[in-house]
């Protein structure tokens, strides 16, 4: 299967945050964040498969700082690696006050998406080709966040992620 680049799959997602966006403190709510990331996450999960995909999980996201009431969400969103039917997308989430141009990184955040066809059953992805450095090392990272995941989700025995142990190893190893 042909292999795609994170610059096919790179999508940018920009919201204003309104009044209905808030809480009491007048800061985004966390879960319409999370929403928003959603759609951003799959439109560069599905141009990198070329078919409709399902978010299977989403990693711990932490909320670093408030996003007020008028400022601006910029979302950034690119595959980091395809694997058999499922790819991992990164998001870097900015915080902009517009008046002043104050720009804040706000979080960061991996989803993993299915790709599926029209009878719902999963299909392959195209694998990735990282094409900097800073790729290379998401593509890297992302098998042995894959492991944690599948862990996590029930889907993997701990002897059987053998990437994550070889990085526990190392760690020991240096203490
Ligand atoms: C864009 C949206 O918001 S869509 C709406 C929200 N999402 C949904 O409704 C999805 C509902 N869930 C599902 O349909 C199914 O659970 C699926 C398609 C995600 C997974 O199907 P299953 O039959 O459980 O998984 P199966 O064992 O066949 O694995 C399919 C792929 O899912 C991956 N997967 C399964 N569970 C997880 C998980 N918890 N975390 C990450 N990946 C997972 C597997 O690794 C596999 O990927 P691979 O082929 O690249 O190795």
């Amino acid at each position: 299967m042909l292999k795609k680049t994170s610059a096919e799959s790179y999508t940018i997602m920009n919201e204003l945050v309104l009044p209905n966006d808030t809480n009491t403190f007048g800061n985004l709510m966390g879960g319409r964040l999370l929403y928003w990331m959603d759609i951003c996450a799959a439109m560069a999960a599905q141009k990198h498969c070329g078919h409709v995909v399902v978010t299977a999980s989403v990693d711990n996201v932490s909320f670093k700082h408030p996003i007020k009431l008028g400022d601006a969400v910029k979302i950034e969103g690119k595959v980091t690696r395809g694997f058999n039917t499922s790819v991992e997308v990164r998001l870097d989430v900015w915080a902009q006050d517009l008046p002043s141009g104050t720009k804040i990184k706000s979080n960061e955040a991996y989803y993993t998406f299915v790709a599926i066809d029209k009878a719902g059953n999963t299909i392959n992805v195209p694998e990735l080709a990282p094409e900097t450095e800073h790729e290379q090392k998401l593509y890297d990272g992302a098998l042995r966040r894959r492991q944690l995941r599948l862990i996590l989700g029930g889907k993997m025995q701990p002897d059987d992620a053998t990437e994550l142990k070889a990085l526990f190893m190392e760690s020991q190893k240096e203490a």
